[in-house]
């Protein structure tokens, strides 16, 4: 579980994140929601110590990220494994080496083990006998497995997902969205999924942060989506057109 305590962190004079707190479940996808521009990954940033707050705390499993010595933190990310926007892979290097970069990098495993281990991964986001392909050579989809592959290949205890679907179809961004939430539960990860994508909220959205204007307005699951009462998730939830044809049944 991760636990997040009055997170704050402003740029210049503008406030982008006010007072952030709640809890992130072990074994399921959390999703952090708002409208573009809203502090979502910002929020996120602050979470894996990419950007450090203002002030606020955050507890991996009862150990404070941020106030504790600089072994426990390099512990702590050594635990993380990260999709970042786009899937970020390395274009020069093939698929089975971008896997197993997380491997080089923190590990002295040997190369028969690493290997292994990445046909693991592979295998269970559905990719096999793609290992020499380049990035160049396979479909968006397949560049989002990889990249999740690459993020749980050092067995992470907590998994974060910016923008899982961005630039995919609607249905593979069902698919990655099952594949997460199926290796969330698998293997007993605390996952955060940043997303504005409201096919992600209503089809893996159990538990949900809605975010507006740097400020926690609301949290709970898609089936209370609806009728929260809170003017400005209306507005962000109804926005989708299918969504606010359902609104009247
Ligand atoms: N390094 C920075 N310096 C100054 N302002 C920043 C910086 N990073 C983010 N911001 C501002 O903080 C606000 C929140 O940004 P953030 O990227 O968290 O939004 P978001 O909710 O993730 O949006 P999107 O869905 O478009 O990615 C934005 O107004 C952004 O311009």
């Amino acid at each position: 579980m991760i636990k997040i305590q009055s997170i704050t962190k402003t740029f210049g004079e503008r406030v982008v994140l006010n007072e952030i707190s709640g809890t992130f479940e072990k074994g399921k996808p959390n999703l952090i929601i708002g409208a573009s521009g809203t502090g979502k990954s910002v929020l996120l940033k602050s979470i894996v110590g990419l950007t450090k707050p203002d002030y606020g705390q955050v507890f991996y499993d009862g150990r404070d990220f941020y106030g504790s010595d600089r072994e426990t933190k390099i512990e702590i990310r050594r635990e993380m494994g990260m999709l970042f926007q786009g899937g970020a892979l390395f274009d020069s290097k093939n698929v089975e080496q971008n896997v197993m970069f997380p491997l080089d990098v923190l590990t002295k495993m040997p190369q028969e083990e690493k290997l292994e281990r990445v046909n693991f991964c592979l295998k269970r986001v559905g990719l096999e006998n793609v290992n020499s392909k380049m990035p160049s050579e396979i479909s968006g989809g397949m560049k989002k497995r990889v990249g999740i592959a690459r993020a749980i290949v050092n067995n992470p205890n907590y998994l974060f997902c910016d923008e899982p679907n961005s630039g995919l179809d609607p249905q593979t961004s069902i698919l990655i969205d099952e594949l997460i939430l199926d290796l969330s539960e698998d293997l007993d990860i605390t996952t955060i999924v940043v997303t504005h994508d409201m096919n992600s909220v209503m089809g893996i959205g159990e538990k949900i942060m809605f975010l507006y204007k740097g400020v926690k307005l609301w949290e709970g699951a898609n089936t209370d989506i609806t009728h929260s009462g809170v003017k400005e998730l209306d507005d962000f939830v109804f926005a989708n057109k299918v969504m606010n044809s359902l609104r009247g049944k």
